[in-house]
């Protein structure tokens, strides 16, 4: 029983804003509300009246959309009605067991505000900009536009990414999306490049939408192509591996462009992480890579004068690296672009909890909290949460073909395995009987031949010449299966286990085990799959450094 009173001078956050009637927000055209949802938080936003989008989707009228470890903006052209409530799970605990925070702001939002300065006509002038491009191609014969988007951390190239993608995708057109920030996983989960061709909308509350692993969905799934990076650090050992798994994605990229016509026309919008715009040594290279390697043709800049110079004096007005560059005299654009003022920096918790959910829901299939998800009922009040069930699955560890990278990351300071052997010198990690002198070959790492006449490269040619000359750091994994692999992702790739390790990191990946115990003692590891099943099969990627450990998964 309460004592009278003592609810009025200690209230309980969690009932107070259970019983807060849903806050209205009237935005006047051309303005956004931005907020900043914490995780194992949800809030619910319906749009009353007028228009309104999210990073460049629209919202449907009266659906209700919920939001948990969320920070972005509802943007409105002509001017709209918003209606925020918090959502009531009766708990708001994570499922690690940390006190949801629940903030002051509508709906328990930790921070939301109204901007009428935004960069929203900027952004609608590049597409206007690509759309004429696309147009000139369509009549033409030439390629759509292939555009860079460049800045430091948090300075909205993501944002801007899914925004050129969301009105691309509306008039029509297909772009291919390429991310190449293994830091967060586009419709996969970090630690992966992928490219993924867009013909629907994105979805609001997933961000990019959901892969066909995530199961059913109301907005339509992407099916991307997943290639594996296990590393934060694109500089790790110099870029020579994120090179040559690049010059595969573009590869890929390229070759399908040259078989569809449509998404031909639109071209592709290429999304970057921060550190490559940091000015870090070896960044330039890796940029320059990017651009030779997708031909790319606008360059988009944000939040960096520095880097805007810099790209201008080396790239503005010169030929693009495609095949058919002389001939229509397509030359590359450099632009600057303002960074919004809504760009959150995202600190490492909040990162690593997106790390986490972007895992979480591949397996499990939603990104709202387990406890948050068992509490309310999902089909009413979100649109697309699915519930999965992964497989867990027991393997013999000796019977997998697992590899590792042991390449260096700059970020990591434990380097029990660190050979340094394997960096450059010796060829120890070498497919067995290739050339010793290719490991010495100082461009091993080269670009794989121009974007443009890869319509006719073989897969099998290109992973030739790669196994010849490169120098690849994987390592077989060997038994006994080490305590380091549990809580941790185990890359299933399409290659075969015989596979030379240039094959291995050439490969596509088919999907993504966890690994949830070892026993060292028997040699077996427990795993979960996304699907059931004997596995094929298939070469290994173990990601030991990148996304790290993913404690408590299973629970
Ligand atoms: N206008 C806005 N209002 C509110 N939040 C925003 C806005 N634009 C971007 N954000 C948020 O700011 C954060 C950083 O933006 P974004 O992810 O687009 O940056 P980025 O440059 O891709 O970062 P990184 O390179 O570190 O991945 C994200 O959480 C994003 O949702």
């Amino acid at each position: 029983m309460s004592l009278p009173g003592l609810e009025l001078t200690q209230p309980s956050e969690e009932r107070h804003l259970a019983s807060a009637p849903p806050s209205q927000i009237n935005l006047k055209a051309g303005s956004e509300w931005r907020f900043e949802v914490a995780y194992g938080h949800i809030i619910k936003v319906k749009l009353l009246t007028g228009t309104a989008e999210l990073f460049g989707t629209e919202l449907a009228e009266s659906q209700t959309y919920t939001f948990s470890g969320t920070k972005a903006a509802i943007y409105t052209w002509h001017g709209c009605e918003l209606e925020v409530s918090a959502a009531d799970t009766g708990n708001t605990a994570t499922s690690d067991g940390v006190n949801a925070v629940a903030g002051h702001g509508a709906g328990g939002c930790q921070s939301e505000y109204t901007a009428e300065e935004t960069p929203m006509t900027e952004y609608a002038n590049l597409h206007f900009a690509l759309e004429s491009m696309r147009q000139d191609a369509q009549g033409s014969g030439k390629d759509g536009p292939r555009v860079l988007l460049l800045g430091p951390e948090d300075a909205g190239k993501t944002s801007l990414a899914k925004i050129l993608t969301a009105y691309a995708t509306k008039v029509g057109r297909q772009p291919v999306v390429v991310n190449l920030d293994s830091t967060e996983g586009m419709l996969s989960v970090p630690g992966t490049l992928t490219a993924t061709a867009f013909r629907t909308m994105l979805d609001i509350e997933e961000g990019w939408g959901s892969s066909p692993m995530s199961g059913p969905s109301p907005v339509p799934v992407k099916l991307p192509l997943v290639y594996c990076y296990p590393s934060a650090n694109p500089l790790d050992a110099e870029g020579s591996v994120y090179k040559p798994i690049v010059s595969r994605l573009a590869l890929s990229v390229m070759g399908r462009l040259a078989e569809d016509e449509e998404a031909r026309e639109t071209g592709i919008i290429v999304d970057t992480p921060g550190i490559l715009s940091s000015g870090k040594p070896g960044s330039l290279e890796l940029i320059n890579h990017i651009v030779t390697e997708f031909a790319i043709t606008t360059i988009v800049i944000l939040g960096s004068e520095r880097l805007y110079s810099t790209m201008v004096k080396q790239y503005d007005q010169k030929p693009s690296a495609s095949a058919s560059a002389t001939i229509f005299d397509e030359r590359v654009s450099v632009l600057k672009l303002s960074k919004s003022g809504g760009c959150v920096d995202r600190d490492e918790t909040f990162r690593k909890a997106t790390r986490e959910s972007q895992i979480r829901s591949y397996f499990f299939g939603t990104t709202i909290s387990s406890s948050a998800s068992a509490a309310l009922s999902l089909s009413s009040i979100s649109s697309s949460a699915v519930t999965l069930s992964p497989h867990a699955q027991v393997m013999d560890f000796a019977s997998l073909s697992v590899y590792n990278y042991t390449i260096v990351s700059s970020d990591d300071d434990e380097e029990d395995e660190y050979d340094p052997s394997s960096l450059g010198m010796s060829g120890s990690f070498l497919p067995s009987g290739a050339d010793d002198a290719a490991a010495h070959n100082p461009n091993s790492d080269r670009a794989a031949p121009l974007p443009g006449v890869v319509g006719s490269f073989s897969e099998n040619q290109q992973t030739s010449a790669s196994e010849s000359s490169s120098h690849v750091p994987l390592k077989k994994v060997l038994p006994p299966a080490s305590s380091a692999l549990a809580n941790t992702l185990i890359a299933v790739t399409h290659a075969s286990t015989t596979s030379t390790p240039a094959q291995v990191r050439d490969a596509s990946i088919m999907g993504f085990l966890y690994v949830a115990e070892v026993d060292a003692d028997k040699g077996k590891i427990r795993v979960l799959a996304p699907i059931g099943g004997r596995l094929p099969p298939r070469a290994m990627i173990w990601a030991r450094r990148w996304p790290t450990e993913v404690v408590g998964l299973v629970g």
